[in-house]
């Protein structure tokens, strides 16, 4: 392990909302991120990441606890904190009257660079992240995906140590996606930027994030790489849909060989799911059994664990519960 990059003890931040009544956004949360890790902060919406992220930027202060980030305190010393990472939240934080180049020239100058190298590291992240031709149109006139990565480039302008991404890939097509990991991807191994990323796209944690830290309720339930996650869940799940009135005993016979039988309702039919080991082998003769019981079974499916798996288990929910079409990527429009 590195440096200590990001060491929060017993970080906490309370609101106080309607009527009164007091939200516990995130409770005495414990974190440490070491120099150079990709850290994805994954949780379902309203669980505490962003005020987590806001803490630790300095956005936003604690109601109790402490964190040194970059080696500064955020409680005593948050301009330190600020001048040593970078910051992209989930809203756009480029003026929309304003030229693109103008926008990155001047949070370049913000941070203290000079022309030349604001130039030169505009230069840079307009071809890494795919902004070319744009620099001289208005902010207001860029497609979403476009937007979203002047956002980025404008986090980066001043190559940060550490870098926080709330939401980076939300409302980027595939393309752009893949184009904004690449550049994640040569941040790191030229420079050894640290990461911190929230999402709540359950593949994007799995391929791109190191480590994982799964927060729900506004506390970190697990951290762990995700194999390792997805490793703690023995079996593979098979899932099985049967009619209403063949559940109870699909139930029974599957506790038999597996483990965690869950019940869901899927239209008509409710679909029954366990872990089982070798999952692939486990399902011919189970779907034999249970043609013996005379249950009838419509559909199967064995899956190997997913991100989501892993949350179901520790939570009892789904991720995707609740997900609405607005969460899910959209696609670009073609820009003029
Ligand atoms: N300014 C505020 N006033 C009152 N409650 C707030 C405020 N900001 C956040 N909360 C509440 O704190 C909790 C955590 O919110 P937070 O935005 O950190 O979640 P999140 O995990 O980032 O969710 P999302 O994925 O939707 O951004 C939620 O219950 C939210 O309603």
């Amino acid at each position: 392990m590195g440096l200590r990059m990001i060491h929060t003890e017993k970080l906490t931040r309370t609101f106080t909302a309607k009527k009164g009544k007091t939200v516990e956004a995130v409770k005495g949360i414990d974190i440490d991120v070491a120099e150079g890790e990709l850290v994805a902060f994954l949780g379902p919406n309203g669980a505490g990441k962003s005020t987590t992220l806001r803490m630790l930027t300095t956005l936003l202060p604690p109601t109790s606890g402490s964190a040194s980030v970059a080696g500064r305190s955020i409680v005593t010393d948050p301009a330190g904190v600020r001048s040593r990472i970078g910051y992209v939240g989930q809203g756009s934080s480029a003026g929309h009257q304003f030229r693109v180049h103008d926008e990155m020239m001047a949070q370049g100058r913000y941070y203290g660079m000079s022309s030349a190298a604001a130039a030169t590291r505009m230069k840079e992240l307009v071809t890494t992240l795919d902004l070319g031709g744009l620099e001289l149109r208005r902010v207001s006139t860029l497609s979403g995906g476009q937007r979203r990565r002047l956002d980025v480039a404008m986090g980066l302008m001043h190559s940060p140590e550490l870098l926080f991404l709330d939401e980076p890939s939300t409302g980027m097509d595939p393309q752009n996606r893949a184009n904004l990991w690449e550049h994640i991807a040569r941040l790191r191994s030229e420079h050894n930027t640290t990461i911190v990323l929230t999402t709540h796209y359950l593949e994007e944690a799995d391929a791109q994030a190191e480590r994982v830290l799964v927060i729900d309720h506004g506390e970190i339930i697990a951290d762990d790489t995700a194999p390792a996650l997805k490793a703690r869940l023995a079996g593979d799940l098979i899932s099985v849909a049967v009619a209403p009135g063949a559940v109870d005993s699909a139930v029974r016979l599957m506790a038999d060989t597996g483990d965690e039988i869950a019940t869901r309702p899927a239209g008509p039919e409710v679909v029954v799911s366990g872990r089982f080991d070798g999952g692939t082998r486990a399902l011919p003769p189970l779907l034999r059994r249970l043609d013996q019981e005379g249950i009838e079974v419509l559909e199967a499916d064995v899956r190997v664990p997913t991100l989501d798996d892993v949350f179901l288990s520790l939570t009892g929910r789904s991720l995707r519960e609740g997900e609405n079409n607005e969460d899910a990527p959209v696609v670009e429009g073609r820009a003029a």
